[in-house]
C-alpha cells in the first residue's frame, strides 16, 4: 500500500537530510505508528505520501502509484484516498458538524443523495449522534476530532494519515479517539499515525516505526513507545 525505497529528502538551504535512505513497506489494512523525537522526520514522511513534498533521491509508491511518475492533474485522485487527521482539527468554524462532513463529498462532486445517506452513518460510527447541528465552538476538543476523522473517513479513503491526533486531547478523551481508529483500521483503511503519545502506543501495541534523524531505528511489530522522547 505504501513502500519507500531509498527515499532521502533534504529540504532547501538545509545540511541535514529530513529523512535519509528510508526503506518501509506499510501493507494494506496495518495500523502502524510513527513515532520519534520532535524533528526526526515524522511529518516529513507523511507529506511526502501525500505528494506535498518531492523527495531528493528513492521511489514512493502510494496504492499502486509511483508518486514521481504522477502526473499533477493525478495527484487529487492520489489525495482521495488517502485521509488525514491532523492535531489541530482543522474544522470549518461556519459550518455545522453535518456540513463540514458533507463538504467533503460536495467538492468531489458526489451527488446530494449519497451525502444525505452517507454522513449520518459516518458521524455514528464516529460517536457523534445526536450532535449533527452543533458549530464546531459547540464541541469539546474530543468531539471536534470525531468530527474531523468522520470527514477524513466519510469517503472511505485506503490510508488514513494521523499527525498527532490526540496531541490536543486530555488522556481518557484520547482513549475514545483512539477506538475509532481501531474501528476505522478495521473496515480495511490502513492507517498511519505519528505520535509523542506513550500511553496511547503501549497500549494498542501495533506495529511500531521509529524514526531518529531521519532514518528508521527501530521496526517493531506489537511495539512499544521505547524511549521517553
Ligand atoms: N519546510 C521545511 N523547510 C526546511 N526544513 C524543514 C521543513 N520541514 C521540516 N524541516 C526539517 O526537517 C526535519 C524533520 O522535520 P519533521 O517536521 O518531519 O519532523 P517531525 O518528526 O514531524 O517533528 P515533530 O515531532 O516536532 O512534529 C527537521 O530538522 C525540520 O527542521
Amino acid at each position: 500500500m505504501i513502500e519507500f525505497q531509498n527515499v532521502t529528502k533534504i529540504y532547501p538551504n538545509q545540511n541535514r537530510a529530513a529523512l535519509e535512505s528510508v526503506d518501509m513497506t506499510i501493507n494494506k489494512g496495518e495500523f502502524v505508528f510513527l513515532v520519534g523525537p520532535s524533528g526526526s522526520g515524522k511529518s516529513s514522511f507523511l507529506r511526502l505520501i501525500l505528494r506535498e513534498e518531492r523527495p531528493n533521491d528513492g521511489r514512493i509508491m502510494v496504492a499502486g502509484n509511483d508518486l514521481a511518475k504522477l502526473t499533477n492533474w493525478k495527484v487529487p485522485a492520489l489525495r482521495r484516498k488517502i485521509g488525514c487527521v491532523f492535531q489541530d482539527f482543522r474544522l470549518l468554524p461556519s459550518k455545522t458538524v453535518e456540513q463540514n462532513v458533507a463538504f467533503a463529498l460536495e467538492v468531489i462532486g458526489k451527488p446530494r443523495r449519497f451525502i444525505k445517506r452517507v454522513v449520518p452513518e459516518v458521524l455514528d460510527l464516529v460517536g457523534l449522534e445526536g450532535k449533527h447541528d452543533r458549530m464546531p465552538d459547540e464541541l469539546s476538543g474530543g468531539e471536534q476530532q470525531r468530527v474531523a476523522m468522520a470527514r477524513a473517513f466519510v469517503n472511505r479513503p485506503m490510508i488514513l494519515l494521523a499527525d498527532e491526533p490526540t496531541g490536543n486531547i486530555d488522556p481518557a478523551t484520547s482513549i475514545g479517539i483512539m477506538k475509532v481508529l481501531d474501528r476505522i483500521n478495521r473496515t480495511g483503511t490502513t492507517v498511519v499515525m505519528a505520535t509523542h503519545d506513550a500511553a496511547i502506543v503501549d497500549s494498542m501495541r501495533k506495529r511500531v516505526i521509529e524514526l531518529e534523524y531521519g532514518k528508521v531505528v527501530r521496526d517493531q511489530n506489537r511495539g512499544v513507545y521505547g524511549q521517553n522522547y
